[in-house]
């Protein structure tokens, strides 16, 4: 039976060495899972609420566990999912925060999955999922919020579209990670790593294209696939709400809105970008559609501030027209229902959905088995370092029947 008879939560460490939540879920016949909470650094305004972590773990025993303990069963996960929505009482999870939330959500998700004896990619996706994997977008170089002086575009990304397995992909952005290590060196530009693993050299975005592009070619010639490229902005960080401008800061340029469309039109042609996360500022639908309109038709244009993989949101994109992809981060929603609700729209309206990590990450796996369930195309979730590493060999193990 899959009727949960306990759930823990703790407190344990993130990858930025910040205390998040775990959740171990217990059932009946003995089921077990556990996961962890990521958390964000550059957030969107519009996410469900990350409380501190202990101050999130004693709301959450109060409200949420003593309402699912004795009363749910794990192999239900939307009636997990609505119990914690109930428990908490709030639009945004501010009550029992979307840390506790979701690592109850997922870790519940886990030991349904164990009792079935099944992966829980199979659990998630049922038998008729699709027998896709995802391409993963590994980020080799980054600034913004995720490292100091170092780029104003947060993640420039190996986007190995051609690999013939996943295998081939995750070693291919290692790879490029490796190549893009010894142009540095060539170029005399000492470098440590951002929060995601990614090299975080103090360079301005121009040279950070030339040495990526020039990664990913070397990488490409030796792999014998096409590797493509491709960047999250994170406009909604270096936007003036004030000015209406974009400040590039590292290379002292101001862009207004329409400047800025031009500007990402332009990279998209010159890069051949297969993919463009938040190149606009996270209210701005309506410059979103205008890029979309620009450029949909050669690149993914994705929506992470934008639609922080809430439906309300990606409801009012789809009705706009403003991007056509969507990042799914279960955190910035709060379950685990939440996100599949996003990915299904997305999908019924031919929006495409990029699973994601968070900058703060734990050795938890769930996005990997997340992505093979939902048949997603691409997964970002890093290149190297242990917390990104962990997902992308789960990758490997899935691909190898091997979870
Ligand atoms: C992974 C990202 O960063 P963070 O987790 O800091 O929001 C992102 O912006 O896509
Ligand atoms: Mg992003």
């Amino acid at each position: 039976m899959t009727l949960i008879t306990e759930i823990r939560l703790r407190r344990i460490l993130d990858s930025r060495g910040n205390p998040t939540v775990e959740a171990d879920v217990v059932t009946e016949s003995g089921g077990f899972g556990r996961a962890a909470a990521p958390s964000g650094a550059s957030t969107g305004e519009y996410e469900a609420i990350e409380l501190p972590a202990d101050e999130a773990i004693a709301a959450a025993r109060e409200h949420a566990v003593p309402r699912l303990v004795g009363e749910a069963y794990a192999g239900n996960q939307r009636e997990i999912d609505t119990i914690l929505r109930a428990a908490d009482g709030t639009d945004d999870f501010s009550e029992i925060g979307a840390n506790s939330a979701v690592a109850i959500s997922m870790a519940a998700a886990k030991a349904g999955a164990d009792v079935l004896g099944a992966p829980l990619f199979q659990h998630l996706g049922g038998a008729f999922r699709g027998e896709n994997f995802p391409t993963p977008l590994g980020n080799v170089v980054g600034g913004g919020e995720h490292a100091a002086d170092a780029t104003d575009i947060q993640e420039f990304l190996s986007a190995p579209v051609g690999a013939p397995s996943v295998e081939d992909a995750v070693f291919a952005n290692a790879a490029v990670h490796g190549a893009v290590a010894d142009l540095l060196e060539e170029r005399d530009l000492p470098s440590g790593k951002g929060d995601e693993g990614a090299w975080a050299p103090s360079v301005d975005d121009e040279e950070a294209f030339e040495i990526v592009d020039e990664a990913v070619s070397q990488v490409e010639d030796e792999v014998g696939f096409n590797i493509g490229f491709g960047l999250d902005v994170a406009a909604a960080e270096m936007y003036d709400a004030e000015s209406g401008t974009y400040e590039y800061e590292s290379a002292g340029v101001s862009r207004d809105t329409d400047e800025q469309i031009a500007y990402i039109a332009e990279l998209v042609d010159e890069y051949d970008l297969v993919y463009v996360e938040d190149p606009l500022d996270e209210n701005d639908y309506d410059a979103f559609a205008d890029l979309t309109d620009e450029v949909g038709d050669q690149t993914l244009v994705c929506g992470d501030d934008l639609f922080v993989t809430n439906t309300d949101r990606l409801t009012e994109g789809i009705d706009r027209g403003a991007a056509n992809s969507i990042l799914i981060k279960p955190n910035q929603i709060g379950t685990l229902t939440d996100a599949f609700d996003a990915i299904e729209l997305a999908t019924a309206n031919g929006y495409e959905s990029v699973i994601s990590h968070r900058s703060g990450e734990t050795e938890d796996t769930t996005i990997a088995h997340l992505a093979v369930a939902t048949d997603a195309p691409f997964i970002k979730t890093g290149a190297v370092g242990g917390e990104r590493t962990a997902k992308l060999n789960e990758l490997i193990r899935i691909a190898d029947d091997a979870t």
